[in-house]
């Protein structure tokens, strides 16, 4: 799975300088770090109510927006997908309720 975001976040940073009329990527960051971070709220409701009220390939659709969108959004404020799967590597075999009470005492 990290390979297909991996290669994906590659193509993302390619496209960013690309013409705006020609790139999907290039014309939201033309757009800005406000209207990215809109586009990912979007998806994001989108995906809720895909779950909530569509089909399993609905979902499965805005699932692919909602993590399209989030490596723009990560592009844009220059983090890299390997910090956050090093992240997501760290909670590993942590329980979900013991990584919220070390949070807390950050
Ligand atoms: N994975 C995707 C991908 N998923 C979704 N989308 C686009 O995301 C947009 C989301 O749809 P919306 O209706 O919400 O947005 P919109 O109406 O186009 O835009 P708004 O004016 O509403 O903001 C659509 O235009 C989709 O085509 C994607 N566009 C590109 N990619 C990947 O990014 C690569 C680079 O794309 P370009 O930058 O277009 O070359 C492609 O080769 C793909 O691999």
């Amino acid at each position: 799975m990290s390979d297909t975001l991996q290669r994906l976040e590659a193509t993302i940073a390619a496209r960013r300088c690309a013409d705006p009329d020609a790139s999907y990527v290039a014309k939201l960051h033309k757009r800005g770090l406000s209207k990215i971070a809109q586009k990912l709220g979007e998806e994001g409701v989108e995906t809720v109510i895909a779950a909530l009220a569509g089909d399993r390939q609905e979902l499965v659709g805005e699932a692919a927006d909602l993590l399209f969108h989030l490596l723009i959004l990560l592009g844009a404020k220059d983090v890299l997908l390997k910090e956050v799967l090093a992240e997501l590597d760290r909670r590993e075999g942590t329980s979900g309720i013991a990584e919220k009470a070390s949070r807390k005492t950050d």
